[in-house]
């Protein structure tokens, strides 16, 4: 049966989204608005074993905490539109900045693959990466690629359908905060779950919440219409303004 999924290319500036965008539709994009802010995103479609995906490339950003208006279409997306799969294209070429992103992404959803791009900048410069290390810690799937040379792209193409037929999920391995941080999730996140469908991460809504994210929380009140009252937990209101 044929399919259409939709895949969010998300990543830090320069690391190649738009030329992996390119090299997988062909340039057949074209630029749309979302959530109600005039920022334009490029969208097209590749074909792989008959079903269809519509690619999404979302504003590059360093993180996903509500910084710019950049970073609140991309957490947006990601949270509310709900991608099949959300790409997270990292440089080669600084792994452990790249990675900061990657780990709050796989905190906002287990439906993930790891995209290290510009391997061959990497290898000119004798960085060696082992993929199957990366996938076992983070408890998703890695990719190496060359976007530029289209190389690693046989395995893109093979992981992005196995997630998204089910062959294969994604467990990720999310980071474990202080105990009393811990203890401030565990009372917030029933609460939260109560108020947010369950395919969004609670605990990840919980955490934003208790960093005090405000633009997250205007967002949660305008898309299920709800006053605040009814979003903040009897107990820790408070914790908003953290
Ligand atoms: N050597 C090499 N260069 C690459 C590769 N992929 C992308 N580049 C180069 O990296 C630079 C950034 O690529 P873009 O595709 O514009 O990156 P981007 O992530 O879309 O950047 P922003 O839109 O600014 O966030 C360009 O000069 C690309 O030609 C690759 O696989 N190898
Ligand atoms: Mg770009």
């Amino acid at each position: 049966m044929k399919r259409e999924y939709v895949i969010a290319l998300a990543g830090n500036p320069n690391t190649g989204k738009s030329t992996l965008f390119n090299a997988l539709t062909g340039l057949k994009q074209h630029t749309g608005n979302w959530a109600g802010k005039t920022v334009t995103i490029a969208e097209g479609t590749y074909v792989h074993k008959k079903n269809t995906y519509r690619l999404i490339d979302l504003p590059g950003t360093y993180s996903l905490f509500s910084n710019s208006t950049d970073e609140e279409v991309a957490r947006n997306y990601i949270v509310f539109e709900q991608p099949a799969v959300t790409l997270v294209v990292v440089d080669a070429t600084s792994l452990e900045r790249n990675l900061n992103l990657a780990l709050q992404i796989i905190e906002m959803t287990p439906n993930v693959i790891i995209c290290i791009n510009l391997m061959d900048e990497a290898e000119k410069r004798g960085i060696t990466i082992n993929e199957n290390v990366l996938t076992k810690k983070l408890g998703v799937p890695v990719v190496k690629i060359t976007a530029r040379s289209k190389k690693g792209f046989a395995l893109l193409f093979d992981t992005i359908d196995r997630l998204v037929s089910n062959v294969i999920q994604g467990t990720p391995n999310v980071v474990r905060y202080q105990p009393e941080i811990e203890e401030k999730i565990a009372k917030l996140e029933p609460f939260v779950r109560t108020v947010v469908n369950d395919t969004i991460s609670a605990r990840w809504i919980a955490l934003r919440l208790l960093d005090g994210d405000e633009s997250l929380l205007q967002e949660l009140m305008k898309r299920w219409n709800r006053g605040e009252e009814e979003i903040l937990c009897p107990q820790t209101e408070h914790m908003v303004h953290i």
